[in-house]
């Protein structure tokens, strides 16, 4: 298991933290390659889809190993206090770049567990820059953890943040979500290229 010293440590042993035990995979070489854009699952996402007038259009791109880089812009339909970003939608900005993690390992997973410190407020106009990567596998949960800073990559830190991942076989999604948008989305072009790259059949 290794760690990037770029994204903090946050220490301790929390849901979040990989045994020892834990493994890092190989990158599935049907992952995008480092460089390469991740592209959305699914237009519709509030996150990561274009369909949304008001989506934060999370932008992901393929780091080296099991790592990502993704940003997005901060606009005025994403304010919690005036001129500054919802906290509960940076958290979701993070649960979706670090969900995309599981696209290097092409295997479908769904947030078991998340957290997020707020270490800075972010306003309105700037641009978050996210570094995530995948700190261990065991079995079906994947450890992962990132970082957020404002205005470039290497800008004051204003969020870390780690997660659990359970991965899941895709009845997840056909079943559980509503119907309607179920048999929509087989047609979706972003759940389309997803599901090729997780090498399932929906
Ligand atoms: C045509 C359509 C195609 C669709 C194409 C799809 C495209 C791909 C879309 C991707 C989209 C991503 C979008 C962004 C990521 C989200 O936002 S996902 C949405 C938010 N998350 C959810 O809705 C998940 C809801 N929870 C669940 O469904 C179930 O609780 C879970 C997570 C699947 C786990 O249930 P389970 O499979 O029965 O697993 P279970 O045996 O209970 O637990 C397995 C292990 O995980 C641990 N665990 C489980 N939950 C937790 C937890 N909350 N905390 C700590 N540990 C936990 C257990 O302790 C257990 O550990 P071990 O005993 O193995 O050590």
């Amino acid at each position: 298991m290794t760690s990037d010293a770029a994204i903090p440590s946050r220490g301790g042993l929390l849901p979040t933290t990989p045994p020892a035990d834990a493994v890092l995979p190989e990158r599935n070489p049907n992952a995008p390659a480092p460089g390469q854009p991740i592209p959305s699952h699914y237009t519709r996402c509030f996150v990561c889809g274009d369909d949304h007038d008001a989506g934060l259009r999370l932008e992901v791109i393929a780091g080296e190993g099991l790592s990502l880089t993704g940003s997005f812009t901060v606009s005025e339909h994403h304010q919690g206090a005036p001129g500054l970003a919802h906290g509960g939608l940076l958290t979701a900005a993070f649960d979706d770049a670090l969900g995309s993690l599981n696209w290097l390992l092409s295997a479908p997973a769904v947030t078991g567990r998340l957290e997020t410190d707020f270490r800075r407020p972010v306003p309105v106009g700037s641009t978050l820059h996210i570094r995530a990567e995948v700190v261990g596998v065991k079995g079906r949960k994947v450890f992962t953890k990132a970082v957020g800073r404002l205005g470039s990559a290497d800008g004051p830190v204003a969020l870390t943040a780690a997660a659990l991942f359970i991965q899941v076989p895709i009845e997840h999604f056909t079943s559980n979500g509503r119907p309607e948008d179920v048999a929509k989305a087989r047609e979706d072009r972003a759940v389309r290229r997803s599901v090729e790259n997780l090498e399932v059949n929906p």
